[in-house]
């Protein structure tokens, strides 16, 4: 395992942590033998067992055809239907210049400003739409879509052919017009939920079209799900869940993923949905919140150090040490830097998380340390299981059904019912 966990400023909050192992175990064990709630949930860690190599070669086909023919590759969905792929692809673009297509989000929210000013800078563009709702009735990717097809019904001759639709496999509103409009379509699966399903087309197809790697990104995760089949309860997954469980019960209640690479931040976010639906019900669960840093430090910084006691903290960070542009010295020492010529940028920054932790653990805030030795699709796909297996296990350790989120559906409803529908 390449992703590696310190917990040394978090174990020694903890008291008689060991005692918990067993319970570890346990639901480990439910979870490798579908003995949680929702054993029907748990298809995104049965396709990593029984990988459908023809599926991810049928995504790299549609993605080829993407590649060549579009300028922009509209992808439409809301939660679990965008956050991983916008992750990977953050993480695995370069920061300036990405290549061809463009690989834009929609739908993720009600913006008018957004979707308005977004048709319009599609104008004249070869534009390819994926849309991604299993339901179809979500209304922000609803609305967006309505306004896409559209927009491509009246622009290109092969207007269909521009859709792909991720939907389920027989039921629901986008199914229906995905097989009247004969869109080629991909399923999002019965047994995986929406948070869970970035290694699923819905994930695969538009990380596949920014022109990353998702065999390895798939085979990453791959490699984690067969290494957990085995573990200990020191295996890092396995640690963790125990150790946010156990701070869950001596009563904290919020989890900062705190994320040193700036593209890792979508990580951050995508985690954030993940712990966040899976653990926040029946009063119970950690409150996950990502921040970046150093920037946050500079806005939340404050609270966090010396603020009402509230945190419990994950660092995520790149083993990037040596990486980046190096002060060198210069005459007269105008900016007053010259003492630290020969620093790079990596070294800042790790010096700037051994601090950050370090006077964070003096504000009594313990936390974890995730080191990713590089940012890759194989070692993307290894965190992304990681993360998944280790909520499924602390889910079940606190006793909630980690795979549904009936809380959603709250605002859902009153938000229809002032704009008048059912
Ligand atoms: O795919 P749908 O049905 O549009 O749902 C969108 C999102 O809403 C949720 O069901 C709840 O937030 C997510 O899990 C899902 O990713």
């Amino acid at each position: 395992m390449r992703l590696s966990l310190d917990r040394s400023r978090a174990l020694p909050f903890l008291t008689d942590r060991d005692a918990l192992d067993g319970a570890v175990l346990d639901a480990h064990g439910k979870v490798l033998t579908g003995g949680t709630r929702s054993p029907e949930m748990l298809g995104w860690r049965q396709m990593l067992l029984e990988p459908d190599d023809a599926l991810i070669e049928s995504v790299q086909n549609v993605a080829s055809e993407i590649r060549e023919r579009a300028d922009v590759l509209v992808c439409v969905g809301i939660g679990g239907s965008y956050l991983g792929a916008e992750a990977v692809n953050q993480a695995l673009a370069p920061y300036f210049g990405a290549d061809s297509p463009e690989v834009i989000f929609a739908g993720h929210h009600l913006s008018p400003a957004y979707h308005e000013q977004l048709l319009a800078y599609l104008e004249g563009k070869s534009v390819y739409v994926n849309v991604i709702s299993k339901s179809g009735t979500t209304l922000e990717p609803a609305m967006a879509f309505r306004f896409l097809r559209r927009f491509l019904e009246e622009r290109f001759d092969d207007a269909d052919r521009r859709v792909i639709a991720t939907t389920d496999k027989s039921s629901g509103v986008l199914r229906g017009l995905a097989d009247e409009k004969g869109y080629r379509t991909y399923v999002v699966p019965d047994d995986v939920g929406g948070r869970f399903s970035v290694l699923t087309p819905v994930g695969l197809l538009p990380i596949a079209a920014a022109g990353h790697d998702i065999r390895s990104l798939f085979y990453g995760a791959v490699g984690a799900a067969r290494g957990l089949t085995d573990a200990g309860a020191d295996h890092p997954a396995l640690a963790y869940a125990g150790d946010r469980f156990a701070f869950h019960e001596a009563g904290y209640s919020v989890e900062l993923m705190s994320v040193m690479e700036a593209k890792l931040r979508g990580l951050g976010y995508w985690w954030q949905q993940l712990y966040g639906e899976s653990e926040g019900k029946e009063g119970k669960g950690l409150f996950p919140v990502t921040l970046q840093y150093t920037t946050d430090l500079h806005s939340v910084g404050q609270y966090v150090q010396e603020g009402k006691r509230l945190f419990v903290e994950s660092f995520l960070r790149l083993d990037d040490e040596k990486a980046g542009l190096t002060l060198d010295e210069e005459p007269d020492n105008p900016d007053q830097l010259n003492d630290l010529a020969g620093t790079p940028y990596g070294a800042a920054n790790k010096a700037a998380w051994e601090g950050t932790a370090e006077a964070h653990r003096e504000g009594d805030v313990p936390s974890w340390t995730w080191t990713l030795p590089r940012i890759d699709a194989d070692a993307l796909g290894e965190a992304i299981y990681t993360f998944e297996h280790a909520v499924a296990v602390s889910g079940t350790m606190l006793g909630v059904d980690p795979f549904n989120q009936p809380g959603v559906e709250a605002y859902k409803k009153k938000m229809f019912r002032l704009l008048g529908r059912d």
